[in-house]
């Protein structure tokens, strides 16, 4: 059972240009190709027959990418996607721009790499220039640890501690933390890890997805709040993993999913100015980011987490989603659309066209 629930379907986060949609009457329309570069599994959960099938009836083929062979021998591409890194694929992707310039990468390598770590992830939300109004946000107080001995020198951070690998290339490694309770059980962590203050937030957490100029906010299961009794806890730390992606539920969690259907969601304005602000920063159209109310005031936010490429086929009707943004994506790279990639595909303008002499 899917337990996420999105706020209100979604937002686009600029005016519709349904307008300039309608000039195209007397363009020819051909197909678009966009290649994937994704591993298997990502393949598996995203490149769904529905995706395919409704991004096949726009015009739209996903061919894949075969990363053993070079980029620029396969295609033609209109666009490429991928997740993917390391230096090998740095250089296929330059070789592919170098010989297809002006064919959209989404994203760019150097833009991805700087989510791999986090300290240099979250450093883009704490220079985010946003005038806070209603809502406030940042980050929670965190320090990084490159040795063993600097464990025990940590006396600025309040119990309970998250330590999160510093490093987010998304291992199985990468993902597994530990809530630590007191400081003897800090010194049995292995380092370089991210030491970060545990905000209690009543067990919910905001997911909000970003597809260019599209927003959209589930609510997702968190860690529960930690009582002061409890950091005398006889076992020092508890180790877990994922724990905001399962997406099914246990039959005595019931209640916790009932409650977790009620939680209030941050204002739409606020994730439109928060979303908007990080993808202008970060220069990346494809991606989450992980949210927390903290419980101690209703209206301060914090984000722990941003995740390049994430679970979209997690995110109600993903497929248009998705469809939506790499039609006006293969149309801006022809000129024919605003730079915005924003509009609502109208029913009328099913297929993505193209000018023939452009
Ligand atoms: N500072 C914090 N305070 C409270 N809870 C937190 C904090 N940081 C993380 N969490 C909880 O721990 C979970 C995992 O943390 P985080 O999102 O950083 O890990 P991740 O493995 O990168 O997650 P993802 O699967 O989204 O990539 C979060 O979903 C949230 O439930
Ligand atoms: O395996 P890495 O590269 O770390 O990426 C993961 C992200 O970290 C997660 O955030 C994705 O899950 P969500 O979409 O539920 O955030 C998760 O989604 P998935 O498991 O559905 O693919 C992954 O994209
Ligand atoms: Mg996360
Ligand atoms: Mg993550």
């Amino acid at each position: 059972m899917q337990f996420a629930t999105a706020l209100e379907g979604g937002f686009r986060c600029t005016a519709s240009s349904d307008l300039d949609l309608s000039m195209e009457d007397t363009s020819v329309s051909r197909r678009f190709v966009v290649g994937y570069a994704l591993a298997p599994k990502k393949k598996h959960s995203f490149v769904r027959p529905s995706l395919v099938g409704l991004a096949s009836d726009r015009g739209v083929d996903l061919v894949p990418i075969d990363p053993s062979r070079r980029v620029s021998e396969q295609g033609p591409f209109d666009c490429v996607i991928h997740k993917f890194y390391g230096d090998e694929w740095k250089s296929q992707l330059a070789d592919f721009s170098a010989k297809n310039p002006g064919i959209p990468i989404v994203d760019r390598p150097i833009d991805i790499e700087r989510l791999h770590n986090r300290i240099t992830m979250l450093q883009f939300v704490s220079e985010l220039e946003i005038p806070q109004g209603r809502e406030t946000f940042g980050i929670p107080n965190q320090v990084v640890i490159y040795d063993s001995s600097a464990l025990s020198n940590t006396t600025d951070l309040r119990f309970p501690i998250i330590a999160k690998p510093l490093v987010a290339d998304g291992s199985a490694k990468s993902h597994k933390m530990s809530l630590v309770y007191h400081r003897e059980a800090l010194l049995k962590l292995k380092p370089p890890l991210v030491l970060q203050e545990f905000v209690n937030h009543g067990g919910v957490i905001f997911k909000v997805y970003v597809v260019g100029n599209y927003v959209q906010c589930v609510r997702r299961k968190s860690l529960p709040d930690v009582s002061p009794e409890k950091l005398d806890h006889p076992v020092g730390s508890v180790t877990f993993s994922q724990v905001s992606n399962v997406t099914t539920q246990r039959p005595e969690e019931v209640e916790y999913y009932e409650r977790l259907e009620e939680a209030e969601v941050p204002p739409p304005h606020f994730l439109e100015k928060v979303a908007m602000g990080l993808r202008q920063a970060m220069g990346l159209r494809l991606f989450n980011f992980d949210m927390i109310r903290d419980s101690k005031s209703s209206n301060h936010y914090l984000i722990v987490d941003i995740n390049y490429f994430p679970g979209y086929a997690k995110m109600p009707s993903y497929e248009k989603v998705l469809t939506d943004f790499l039609c006006d994506l293969v149309r801006d790279e022809k000129g024919q659309a605003p730079t915005s990639s924003s509009a609502p595909s109208p029913a009328s303008s099913n297929l993505c066209k193209h000018h023939e002499h452009e």
